[in-house]
């Protein structure tokens, strides 16, 4: 089963006399990896929360199985909540449960399940995100790291057919951020579910969503297959990739020409801008871990985007073609991006943060 599309039509937010975007116009496709990018403050998390009917946009629309999630009942959307995994950025768990209990929460919430069918829902999710071994563990024990990793095993475990995930990175270093972003491409390749991911990581958008979106001064800047990101002149996504200081996004609020002149001649003048040396172009898509399903995602993002390829810039129209041929050299066939010792790299990490783990001697 693939999980389902959610289609959003001009959708408005404000708070107040505040406008946090205007007229966002975009659709999940079903079953596929999605991003959405944007400089702190422009209003990815209520974004998400809208998606879930947290919060209500007063103009637009959001379509999720047939339903009008912003015009129907409160029962109907508490049918469609059911489809949704939700991972906030903290994990969100009770602090005075272990992470058995909070992870088997859902289940008793909303399921009539036995405590045995429960016990072996929770122990597989618990391995599908590496903490087989910390069930007894409170949240306050462990790393937040590990906390993520226990609100991810809780946002699947009712098998979510959409699973929303906002800053898998906040609070993680770059090896841990790299470790749920492939774990997320795993669940992925496993459920098929549609997910979006909420951050502002460089590595996690150039290396794990199909397709990504970025949201700038109120409005989505763009939405569309990773390759239109990736490849575009746009100055505001240039810059955000690269994470410098030169471009149209401030500390605080948007820049003024004068600032942006200012900023430019003392670049010129030899300052060093930040950010990493201009990376251009694509870097390769994360892969499901060797033993994972094959991700139909794939296989199905290509065929989609066969079909609008003639609507995109001509150069994520060369990028794409250049993906196509490198698939279709070896009949759709994809090697893997690990290596037998990588992979063996895996266990290992999975016992991290646990009291007994030994330590290096020095
Ligand atoms: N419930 C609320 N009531 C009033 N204002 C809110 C509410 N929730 C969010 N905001 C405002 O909406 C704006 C966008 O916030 P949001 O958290 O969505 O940004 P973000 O893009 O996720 O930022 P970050 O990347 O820093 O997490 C902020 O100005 C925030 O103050």
């Amino acid at each position: 089963m693939v999980g389902v599309e959610v289609a959003v039509e001009g959708l408005t937010k404000s708070f107040g006399s505040q406008r946090i975007w205007q007229d966002v116009t975009l659709t999940l496709p079903a079953g596929e990896v999605s991003a959405l990018l944007g400089p702190s403050g422009t209003g990815k998390s209520v974004f998400l929360k809208s998606l879930i009917g947290l919060l209500r946009p007063e103009q637009g629309s959001i379509v999720i199985d047939g339903t009008n999630i912003l015009e129907c009942s409160s029962k109907e959307l508490y049918e469609i909540r059911k489809l949704f995994g939700v991972l906030f950025q903290d994990g969100a768990l009770f602090g005075s449960m272990n992470l058995f209990d909070n992870v088997a929460f859902p289940l008793r919430e909303h399921t009539k399940k036995s405590e045995s069918d429960i016990r072996k829902i929770v122990m597989e999710k618990m391995e599908l995100v590496g903490l087989l071994g910390a069930e007894e563990k409170l949240p306050g024990e462990i790393s937040g790291g590990m906390r993520k990793r226990a609100g991810l095993a809780r946002a699947l475990v009712l098998d979510p057919q959409i699973i929303l995930v906002d800053e898998p990175d906040s609070g993680l270093d770059p090896v841990r951020t790299t470790y749920i972003s492939q774990t997320l491409i795993d669940i992925n390749a496993e459920i098929d579910a549609t997910i979006l991911i909420v951050s502002h990581n460089i590595n996690l958008a150039r290396t794990v969503p199909d397709n990504i979106g970025m949201l700038f001064r109120r409005h989505l800047v763009m939405f569309g297959p990773r390759e239109v990101l990736l490849t575009s002149e746009e100055p505001v996504v240039k810059q955000f990739l690269n994470g410098t200081m030169i471009g149209p996004i401030g500390m605080s609020e948007e820049k003024d020409e004068a600032q942006m002149a200012q900023e430019q001649a003392m670049v010129d003048a030899g300052h060093h801008a930040g950010g990493v040396d201009d990376v251009e172009g694509i870097v390769p898509q994360m892969k499901a871990t060797p033993g994972m399903p094959f991700r139909q995602a794939v296989a199905r993002r290509q065929e989609r985007v066969r079909h609008i390829m003639h609507t995109l810039p001509p150069s994520a129209q060369a990028a794409i073609q250049e993906s196509l041929d490198e698939t279709s050299g070896n009949g759709g066939d994809y090697d893997y991006a690990y290596s037998q010792e990588d992979t063996q790299v895996l266990p290992a990490y999975r016992g991290e943060g646990y009291e007994n783990t030994t330590h290096g001697q020095g």
